[in-house]
């Protein structure tokens, strides 16, 4: 039904891989309900993000999508008044339950923010930072490990010869891109992003783009994106949130070419009211 595609994002669907979908869940989100002291801001949220697709969380401002993400590696336990009821299975472990261990989880599973998070410190010790909390590596092995997350991010090229220069100095879209290794220098299984560009450049997006479609073949990824053309240039999966509630999940291309709900219709076509 190509009458119900937004102008703007006609050009952009097709433009990602095709849904896999015979792969396996990584997440499984069961009845899951979100509290910000007594407001439920998630509503029995039920759905799964598949390993090695990139998932795109999308919707209107205060639908739930950054709450959503910030569950699965429990970064809201941070603030005593926020509580998450249900399940989250992470390869089938319910990552909710109080004996899991929250660091080992964010190790797992790595989150990249909407304004890059450099360490004030050298590119070099931002990537070394996380591995040496937890793996005790010789000095060639440590380097091994930085040039490794650097050539992933795809910023290796463009700092290799400054790398004990501040991590700080570097461009927005080189600094995200830096976040990005930190997080993959960890070897995480899920890579969530918080609209990981909308405080970048058309240039600077589109190189992390490209990025995410690279990394796509390593890890499972969760994006929210307020950009219609990026969840259809980018994700396998699009789930569409209204009012903390899940209201379509299904493969991109169907989502945006012929959607089950009027809501994501709307919503895709902009004439969301
Ligand atoms: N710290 C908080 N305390 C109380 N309510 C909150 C808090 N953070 C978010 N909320 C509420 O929870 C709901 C979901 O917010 P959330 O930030 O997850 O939405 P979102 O879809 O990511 O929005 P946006 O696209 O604007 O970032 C909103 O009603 C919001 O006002």
């Amino acid at each position: 039904m190509s009458s119900t595609i937004a102008v703007n994002t006609s050009s952009a669907i097709g433009n990602a891989a095709a849904a896999d979908t015979n792969a396996p869940a990584r997440i499984a989100v069961k009845k899951l309900n979100f509290y910000y002291g007594d407001f439920r801001s998630l509503k029995d949220i039920s759905l799964d993000f598949y390993d090695r697709q990139v998932t795109a969380l999308i919707g209107p401002s205060g639908c739930g999508k950054s709450t959503l993400l910030r569950t699965f590696n429990r970064i809201y336990s941070l603030y005593p008044e926020q509580r998450a009821e249900g399940q989250i299975l992470l390869d089938g472990q319910n990552v909710l339950l109080p004996s899991i261990d929250v660091n080992e989880l964010r190790a797992r599973v790595g989150m990249v923010f909407q304004k890059p998070t450099p360490f004030p410190m050298s590119i070099y010790d931002n990537i070394a930072f996380g591995i040496r909390l937890y793996e005790k590596l010789s000095r060639s092995e440590l380097d091994g490990r930085v040039e490794e997350a650097l050539r992933k991010a795809a910023l290796w090229d463009e700092v290799k010869d400054k790398l004990r220069q501040s991590g700080m100095g570097l461009s927005g879209g080189q600094q995200q891109r830096l976040c990005i290794a930190r997080t993959i220098a960890q070897r995480p299984e899920v890579i969530l992003l918080d609209e990981p560009t909308s405080a970048l450049d058309p240039i600077s997006t589109g190189k992390i783009e490209e990025l995410i479609e690279q990394l796509r073949s390593e890890f499972t990824i969760v994006i929210v994106t307020h950009n219609m053309q990026q969840a259809a240039r980018i994700s396998q999966f699009t789930a569409f949130m209204y009012l903390g509630e899940l209201i379509e999940f299904g493969p991109t291309t169907k989502m945006f070419m012929n959607p089950s709900k009027k809501q994501t219709q709307d919503y895709i076509t902009g004439r969301f009211g």
